[in-house]
C-alpha cells in the first residue's frame, strides 16, 4: 500500500471528521451561513501565508534541486490559491491590506505553528507529513463533493468548490503525495511512526480549522 493511504488509514476516525465534516457539509449543499464562510476564509488566508512559510523551509531543508524545485512550484500553487480569497474578499469589501491586518485565530496560530515546528526541528519526511493533510483533504473533499452531486446549481460556495476540484489543485496535491511517498521510501519503522503522529495531528488540526469557522472563535 501507498505510504499515503496507509497515513490516512492509520488516522481514519479523524480523517473522516475531516473529510466530511459539518462545515464542509454544509459549504458542499450551499447552506453554511455567510458569516461563518467569511470568518473561515479571512482565517485561510493567514493560514495560506504560515504555509507557505512552510514550503521555503522544505526549499532550505531539500538534499536534492529536485525536491526545492519541487517546494517551490507549491509556494506558486499557493499563490494562485490566495487569489480565490482576495476575490471573495474583495466582493465583501475587504481589501489586502485588512486580510493582512486580521488577528489570527486560535487554530489558524497552533495549526500553522505546528507545521513549522515540525519542520524547524525535524526532517524534511516530518515537515511534509504535516502539510500534506492539507492538499490531500481539500483535494478529497472537492472530489467527495462532486462524485456525491452535493452541491446544487446555485451554490454561493461553487467558486470555492470549483478552485479545489480544479486541475492544478488537484496535480499540486498529488505532487506533494508523490514527494512524501518519496521521502519515507527508506525510513524505518520507528521513523514511520513519528511521520503517522504527526499525520494525525495535522488531520485533528484541520477539523479544529473548520470547527473555528463554525464556531466564530
Ligand atoms: C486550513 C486549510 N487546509 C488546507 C487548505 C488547502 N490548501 C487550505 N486552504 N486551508
Amino acid at each position: 500500500m501507498l505510504t499515503c493511504q496507509q497515513l490516512i488509514q492509520g488516522s481514519s476516525i479523524h480523517w473522516k471528521n475531516y473529510i466530511e465534516h459539518h462545515f464542509v457539509l454544509q459549504l458542499a449543499q450551499g447552506t453554511l451561513p455567510i458569516i461563518n464562510f467569511q470568518h473561515y476564509l479571512k482565517q485561510d488566508y493567514l493560514y495560506l501565508f504560515h504555509y507557505s512559510r512552510a514550503f521555503g523551509l522544505a526549499v532550505y531543508k531539500a538534499d536534492t534541486f529536485a525536491q526545492m524545485n519541487a517546494a517551490q512550484q507549491v509556494v506558486q500553487s499557493i499563490l494562485e490559491e490566495i487569489e480565490l480569497h482576495i476575490s471573495y474578499c474583495k466582493e465583501w469589501g475587504i481589501s489586502k491590506e485588512e486580510l493582512q491586518q486580521l488577528s489570527e485565530s486560535p487554530a489558524c496560530i497552533a495549526y500553522t505553528r505546528y507545521v513549522l515546528d515540525c519542520g524547524m526541528h525535524g526532517t524534511l519526511a516530518e515537515l511534509y507529513a504535516a502539510i500534506a493533510p492539507c492538499a490531500l483533504g481539500y483535494a478529497e473533499v472537492s472530489r467527495m463533493i462532486n462524485e456525491r452531486q452535493l452541491s446544487p446549481s446555485n451554490n454561493p460556495y461553487q467558486k470555492w468548490i470549483d478552485n479545489y476540484a480544479s486541475p492544478g489543485f488537484q496535480h499540486s496535491a498529488a505532487q506533494i503525495g508523490a514527494t512524501l511517498e518519496q521521502l519515507c521510501q527508506f525510513i524505518t519503522l520507528s521513523q514511520l511512526q513519528k511521520i503517522q503522529e504527526i499525520f494525525t495531528t495535522a488531520t485533528r488540526m484541520e477539523v479544529a480549522f473548520w470547527q473555528m469557522g463554525l464556531d466564530l472563535n
